[in-house]
């Protein structure tokens, strides 16, 4: 009997240098853990895709948990607080070279309180730095830690051992569904997609249904800016064009004197320099491209 293809978004939650990122490179592979489209059920950056035959897991970024100490590190909280009720399955990462301490058991009991209906899934992680006897030390505190609900699970991602045994549980963890990415590809020219997708996104926040499909950005060029110095850093000019369908729609995009555009172009530029932590320079033009979404040549260029 062929199994139900299953689908679902899965967060990695843990204290710093716990091992989150590496295990999601581990997870995605080669593939570079940056993507760009979001799903309408999320409004946080998807890290990685893994996709199998039978089932396709999407790892979505979360910025950490911190005790709160100002009103904007309470703000943050609250947008993390709501990736993680949104999620289907959380991995809380523990390494198996640190005991389990305060700020572990901090970041359970905010989860539990705020989402206590996401199944958790308990990570030990770094398992090839301590000896056996450790992780399995290991293993029952966290079990301890979770409750007895949560499975828990070693591995390495550094070694790759117990990285499919991971999946696996992950996979049998979630609902059938689609697979929310159909080729469940990542691009081979992430940043590009990346910047187009969060372009468009800043598009489109406020606006409508009636422009959605009627608008494509497509990134022309990247330019490193030349004779920066290295305490400067590096400054990348993008030069992206968002086509719309019809004259009308090109003004809204626009805005009066230019306004909206800019504003799109700010906070796409936030997104992106946040994400690559490279500088960027916007230079973003409206274009009508008509009818386009009709002709499959158009589509094409446009990436659709
Ligand atoms: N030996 C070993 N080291 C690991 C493993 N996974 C991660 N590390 C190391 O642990 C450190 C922290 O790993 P990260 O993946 O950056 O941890 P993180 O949880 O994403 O950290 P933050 O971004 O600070 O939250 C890095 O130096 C990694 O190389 C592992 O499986 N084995």
């Amino acid at each position: 009997m062929v199994s139900e293809f299953r689908s679902g978004f899965v967060c990695f939650v843990g204290r710093p240098n716990t091992g989150k990122s590496t295990l999601t490179n581990a997870l995605v592979g080669s593939k570079i853990a940056i993507t760009s489209s979001r799903p309408q059920t999320t409004r946080h950056a998807i890290r990685g895709i893994v996709s199998r035959d039978d089932a396709q897991i999407v790892l979505v970024d979360t910025p950490g948990l911190h005790r709160p100490r100002t009103l904007l590190g309470q703000r943050l909280n609250d947008l993390v607080k709501d990736t993680y009720s949104e999620v289907d399955v959380i991995g809380i990462t523990i390494p198996a070279d640190e005991k389990i301490g305060p700020g572990d058991r901090w970041i359970v009991q905010q989860i539990k309180a705020v989402a206590p209906r996401t199944k958790l899934i308990g990570i030990v992680t770094k398992i090839d730095k301590v000896s056996r006897d450790a992780v399995a030390q290991q293993l029952v505190a966290t079990s301890e830690l979770l409750g007895e609900d949560a499975d828990v699970v070693p591995v390495s991602a550094k070694s790759g051992e117990q990285v499919g045994v991971l999946v696996d549980l992950i996979v049998s963890t979630l609902e059938p569904g689609p697979a929310f990415y159909p080729d469940g590809e990542l691009t081979d020219e992430p940043e590009e997609t990346l910047m187009a997708e969060l372009i468009r996104e800043a598009a489109l926040e406020g606006l409508g249904d009636e422009l959605p499909h009627s608008l494509a950005v497509v990134i022309e060029e990247i330019v490193p800016r030349e004779g920066r110095t290295e305490k400067q850093g590096e400054l990348l000019d993008v030069h992206a064009i968002l086509y719309v369908e019809r004259p009308s729609q090109k003004g809204i995009v626009i805005g009066k004197g230019g306004a909206r555009l800019r504003e799109v172009g700010t906070a796409a530029r936030t997104q992106i320099e946040r994400i690559l932590g490279t500088r960027i320079y916007f230079d973003l033009h409206v274009k009508v491209a008509k009818d386009w979404q009709r002709d499959p040549k158009q589509l094409g260029r446009l990436g659709f």
